[in-house]
């Protein structure tokens, strides 16, 4: 059996940059990979989606040239296959550069096939059995597939499989209306298919605030998105067009039928298929490993880190969970998970920077809260773009001045909200706003009028700080 220093399972965006930084100390490290060195985000998650999400802009934007006084000769036109083929060559070239950067590390072995626990701290990878006192794993996750009546009969598209189209399906029937649901849906439109989003929820994004769905909800109508909410009867069968999805337990049958079905229902862990039971690392309910704030599991010398903890599902938490293990494992220090104020942006056009709580999670938190918030039309920048959708939201405690969340759906939202996620971050509150000098014109020049105008919510008579 070989011996190594540590083992991690799972090449996403914790366990690549640890094997690289635990191999630079000199540590003699394994690291398991069954499919592509990158994970999620570098080879079907973010890396190709938002590349697909340039070209579906540009595309819009191409159709809208003339209300900007310039004049295409003639009617725009999607390539599918170059579009794909755009999306490919930043995987590859991503995926490359690791493959580049790891190959070359001498105390670095990649062992490329499944990883399987034999015993707390042996894992069987091919047909060989590997061992270390440290074994982190960062083994991601996979669309899901719930078990919905008819979902056998049907062929269906997942957020991976979508990838390979070179074609522009006619209608695209999008399940789920949530993060990948969303992203999909407007880009697809935005080449051409026609769109119907079936979300179970009475809104779309059900975790954010209403008044931020539902602009959502409006903005992809404005683009000739169908919506069918509350649809939680759900059940498919073959079509001579394609597929029928029935959406409405109630009304009888109403059905929509479309080309292609995409499922975007959320994701499973890979933690099924990993032999934990060999180990008596405690998993909950949905397959998520249970961590502690420094992300160790129930059983010495095991971490878990990225989104197969459940402490976060986006690339920038799986990362932050590397940093999190190399300064208190390897620097000294003692960072916990709990220190990361959440925050993630939503890729559509325009797009949803969320930094911290929603009103929602505000008032259900106790506090006295303050809220505030002001239309993109409001907005230089904006204006001048010709790209008014949207709103800013701040919601602040009253009490101690602190800024709890914040959420801006408009152009540049997603960059626009590190303004507001940084003075959180310091540890400022919301007046460090009132005498900022912001740049003019720029989307962050209203978030100082945002900070401004916060007060109770209608109908709460709390005092102002
Ligand atoms: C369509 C889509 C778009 C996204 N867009 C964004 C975005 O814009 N911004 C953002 O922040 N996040 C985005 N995400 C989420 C982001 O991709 C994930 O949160 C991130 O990749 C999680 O990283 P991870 O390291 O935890 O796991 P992963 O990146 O999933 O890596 C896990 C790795 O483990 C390997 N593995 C699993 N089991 C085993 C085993 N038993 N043996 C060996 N290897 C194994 C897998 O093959 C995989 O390579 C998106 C996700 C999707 C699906
Ligand atoms: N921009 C980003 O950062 C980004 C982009 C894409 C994906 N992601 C990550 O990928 C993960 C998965 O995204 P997702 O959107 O698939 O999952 P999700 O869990 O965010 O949303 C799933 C949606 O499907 C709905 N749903 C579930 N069952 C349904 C049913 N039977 N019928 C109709 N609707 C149903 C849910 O109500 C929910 O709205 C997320 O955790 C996210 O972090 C992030």
């Amino acid at each position: 059996m070989k011996t190594f220093d540590a083992i991690i399972i799972g090449a996403g965006q914790a366990g690549a940059p640890l094997a690289g930084r635990l191999a630079s100390e000199g540590r003699k490290v394994a690291l398991v990979e069954r499919k592509h060195l990158g994970g999620t985000c570098v080879n079907t998650g973010c890396k190709p989606t938002k590349t697909l999400v340039a070209s579906a802009r540009v595309g819009h934007m191409a159709f809208r040239a003339a209300d900007f006084g310039v004049i295409l000769e003639s009617q725009p036109r999607i390539d599918m296959a170059k579009v794909r083929a755009r999306a490919q060559k930043v995987i590859v070239d991503s995926r490359e550069g690791i493959e580049g950067w790891l190959g070359a590390m001498p105390t670095l072995k990649i062992y490329r096939t499944h990883a399987r626990f034999a015993s707390p701290n042996v894992l069987r990878v091919g047909d060989e059995d590997i061992t270390a006192p440290q074994i982190f794993i960062n083994v991601g996750g996979r669309p899901s597939r719930p078990d919905l009546p008819g979902i056998g009969e049907i062929e269906y598209l997942t957020s991976s499989s979508i990838l390979d189209l070179d074609f522009v399906p006619d209608h695209l029937v999008v399940v789920g209306g949530s993060y990948i649901g969303l992203e999909f849906a407007q880009m697809y439109r935005r080449f051409g298919s026609n769109v119907t989003i079936i979300e179970r929820q009475t809104h779309l994004l059900p975790r954010e605030d209403e008044v931020i769905s539902s602009a959502i909800a409006s903005l992809m109508q404005s683009e000739g998105i169908g919506l069918r909410t509350n649809a939680n009867c759900i059940a498919f069968s073959k079509h001579p067009d394609g597929v029928s999805v029935r959406v409405d337990c109630e009304a009888g049958s109403p059905e929509v039928v479309g080309s292609h079905v995409l499922l975007a229902m959320g994701r499973t862990s890979n933690t099924d298929d990993l032999g934990l039971d060999a180990t008596g690392v405690v998993v909950d309910s949905h397959g998520f490993i249970t961590v502690d704030d420094e992300l160790r599991t129930n059983v010495a010398g095991i971490w878990a880190l990225g989104d197969c903890n459940g402490r976060g599902a986006f690339t920038h938490t799986s990362y932050n969970d590397f940093e999190i293990i190399a300064a208190n494992l390897l620097d000294g220090g003692k960072r916990k998970v709990t220190s990361r104020i959440p925050a993630y942006a939503l890729y559509i056009d325009p797009p949803l920077g969320r930094v911290g709580m929603t009103e929602k999670e505000a008032r259900a938190s106790g506090r006295n809260i303050l809220v505030s918030d002001r239309l993109m039309t409001n907005v230089g920048r904006a204006v001048e773009r010709d790209e008014t959708k949207g709103l800013m939201t701040v919601v602040a405690d009253a009490d101690t001045h602190e800024i709890l969340g914040a959420a801006i759906l408009g152009i540049e939202g997603d960059e626009a909200i590190h303004g507001i996620l940084d003075v959180m971050n310091g540890k400022n509150d919301y007046r460090t706003f009132q005498w900022a000098v912001p740049i003019h014109p720029t989307v962050s020049e209203l978030i100082p009028t945002l900070m401004g105008g916060l007060k109770p919510p209608p109908g709460k008579a709390n005092s102002q700080g």
